[in-house]
């Protein structure tokens, strides 16, 4: 597949599936889930070699997908209302968290506003940036490419043990902090993390967000893809996401980060209990790399 074509492949690929691309209504949404009136739908995407990894040891980023899978990621920025990452990945990668014109191409763009529904001369639509920062002390404010974002300050995720000193300078600056339901659920033990099924609904009420990139990093990702009740909430489905897009790059990395690493009683459970189950599965290729698109199931 050569790189011109990978929009319109990724456009074919992922337009029936995610809900809202256009600014008009889609004739037949593609599943109950994008009809809840309360919790947006929610796809979690990341890039992994063949062995599994994500990043580098100490968490280094590294660079996986080819221009082709790029161009598919960055088709699906344009078809989400907002992009959510962790903290420890605003850290990691600094990243920008834009739709790229230059990644996309020209016929791409256009392809994309088609899909849209919008006019050529319409800018090309940009995710709203999300941060989950636990405290917000860690959200380097002052040096984050995030600040200078085209769709306005990032809005930011937090617990209840937020800083009230850091939330001042932040919404000084015109960072939108939301204090959502603390969980015990995730990557940190027994210190508080932001329950993440609350932050989507308040998301959807505050924001009028319909639709969620959830980018990463590995502990984010790791979260939604545990089976987890929220605590306001008692469904086990609130926190699982209802897209999975993972892009697996025919490269060995050998050692560094997974999306799900199985540590303490998980460990000994081992294979795939306590993990989301996938469904309506389709497989890509973009480039040299394999794109897996899934549903989650929710029983
Ligand atoms: N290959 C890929 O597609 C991508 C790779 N990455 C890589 O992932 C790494 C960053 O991942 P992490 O260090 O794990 O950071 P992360 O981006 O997953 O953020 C984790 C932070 O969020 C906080 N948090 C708050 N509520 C949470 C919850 N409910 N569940 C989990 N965490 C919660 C944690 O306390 C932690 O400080 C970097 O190495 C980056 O390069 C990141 C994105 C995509
Ligand atoms: N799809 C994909 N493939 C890779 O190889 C990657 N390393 C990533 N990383 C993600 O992209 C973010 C950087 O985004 P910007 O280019 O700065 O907008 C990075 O933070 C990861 O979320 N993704």
């Amino acid at each position: 597949m050569n790189s011109p074509h990978a929009p319109h492949a990724a456009i074919a690929l992922l337009a029936h599936r995610i809900p809202f691309v256009s600014p008009n209504p889609i004739p037949s949404p593609p599943s109950q889930e994008s009809l809840n009136p309360t919790l947006p739908f929610v796809t979690v995407t990341y890039a992994q070699s063949l062995d599994g990894f994500i990043a580098l040891p100490d968490r280094r980023p590294l660079t996986i997908s080819c221009s082709e899978s790029f161009a598919m990621t960055h088709v699906m920025r344009t078809m989400h209302d907002a992009i959510l990452v962790g903290v420890g990945t605003v850290l990691g990668d600094d990243p920008r968290l834009t739709s790229r014109e230059d990644i996309l191409g020209v016929e791409g763009v256009a392809a994309v506003k088609r899909a849209r529904g919008e006019p050529d001369g319409a800018g090309l639509h940009h995710p709203r940036p999300v941060v989950v920062d636990s405290t917000l002390t860690k959200f380097p404010y002052q040096t984050s490419r995030l600040m200078g974002h085209p769709r306005g300050k990032p809005i930011v995720l937090t617990t209840t043990r937020y800083s009230q000193e850091r939330r001042t300078t932040l919404e000084s600056l015109g960072v939108e902090v939301v204090v959502c339901a603390d969980s015990r659920d995730g990557a940190d033990g027994d210190t508080a993390q932001v329950d993440l099924s609350d932050g989507f609904c308040k998301l959807h009420a505050h924001f009028g967000i319909r639709t969620i990139m959830v980018e990463g990093g590995a502990r984010i990702i790791g979260s939604l893809l545990r089976r987890r009740k929220s605590s306001t909430d008692k469904s086990e489905q609130l926190v699982a996401p209802q897209l999975v897009v993972v892009t697996v790059a025919p490269t060995f990395v050998g050692n560094g980060v997974k999306v799900i690493e199985l540590t303490g009683e998980s460990k000994v459970v081992g294979g795939s209990e306590g993990l989301v189950q996938l469904a309506d599965v389709e497989y890509r290729q973009f480039g040299r790399d394999m794109v897996v698109v899934a549903g989650v199931k929710m029983s």
